[in-house]
């Protein structure tokens, strides 16, 4: 049985370890680490069946065979290269990291050498089978529009750095229009789908990100438009946010929980 340890036991950590103890992911729990020690205990005794140890990176990867990442940017820094040279495969959900190119390459690197896989969930867009398929011939342009009610914005380098107050916003405002380059590390944790994205196509200089803070919403939304050789695309997900975190859509943890499904599934569907 695939042997998983969880970094993160926030919102997403919390919904993947729970699927597993349910049964809906026939994985075995081995380990979970956070930061924040209550984080864990409050996440270990909500489980039922699985009883995981807590562990740091590096004794956690000398026991298992994925270690998924769902905490921030930063942790797939200090993480995924200790992960990967322990000849862990990893999921990564804090995708926006990869935007440096030279932790990109270092994960590439260190996944080639070690024969590992690196997964990235859809998270909380919808549309990334298609611009797979389609980035096979050429892409002529991909955009996203982000639009979250102001209060998941709250907490934004962009929104602290120009001193934005979200609870003076009334209408529909755009905050941010400009490469995913930026706007990964403008909203670290509210646009990580503009990483995926961007690894998916054109990259992460080409591909267009608009952030749009919307009192008239209670839900998040991501518009895709991609055009290229193969015609053109729109999808537009409207996301319930997490209860736990309204920054994360309740997308997100779904998408890891399919994610891992689709690991242990002999069946692979889809692009
Ligand atoms: N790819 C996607 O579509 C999506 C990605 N995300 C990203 O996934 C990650 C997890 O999201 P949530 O569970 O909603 O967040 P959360 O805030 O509910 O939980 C994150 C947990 O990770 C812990 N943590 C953060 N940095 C850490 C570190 N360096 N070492 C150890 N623990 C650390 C925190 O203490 C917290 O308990 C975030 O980075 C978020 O931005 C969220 C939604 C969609
Ligand atoms: O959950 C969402 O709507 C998207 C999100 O936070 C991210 O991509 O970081």
């Amino acid at each position: 049985m695939l042997r998983i340890g969880v970094i993160g036991c926030g919102t997403i950590g919390t919904s993947i370890c729970r699927a597993v103890d349910d049964g809906m992911i026939e994985a075995e729990l081995v380990a979970v680490y956070d930061r924040h020690t209550e984080g864990v205990e409050k996440l270990k005794s909500s489980l039922k069946n699985c009883r995981p140890e807590t562990l740091e990176v590096m004794e956690m990867s000398r026991q298992i065979d994925l270690l998924v990442e769902c905490a921030s940017q930063e942790a797939v820094y200090e993480m995924i290269p200790v992960a990967l040279a322990a000849h862990c495969d990893v999921m990564i959900m804090s995708v926006g990291a990869l935007a440096d190119d030279k932790l990109h390459r270092t994960i590439e690197k260190l996944a080639k050498d070690n024969n590992c896989k690196v997964y990235l969930p859809s998270g909380a867009i919808v549309g990334l089978d298609g611009l797979k398929s389609a980035a096979v011939e050429e892409i002529y342009s991909v955009t996203l529009t982000t639009q979250k009610p102001p209060g998941g914005l709250a907490g934004a380098p962009f929104v602290i750095r120009n001193d934005i107050d979200l609870d003076k916003i009334t209408g529909k405002t755009v905050l941010f229009e400009g490469p995913a380059s930026e706007a990964v590390s403008a909203f670290p944790a509210n646009v990580n789908v503009a990483a995926s994205l961007s690894l998916a196509g054109i990259g992460f200089d080409k591909t267009k990100v608009r952030i749009v803070a919307n009192p008239a919403l209670t839900r998040n939304i991501h518009e895709i438009t991609v055009e290229g050789a193969f015609g053109e695309f729109t999808t537009r997900v409207e996301n319930i946010p997490s209860p736990a975190n309204p920054r994360s859509s309740f997308l997100a943890p779904l998408s890891a929980i399919a994610t891992l499904k689709k690991i242990v599934n002999p069946f692979q569907i889809g692009t």
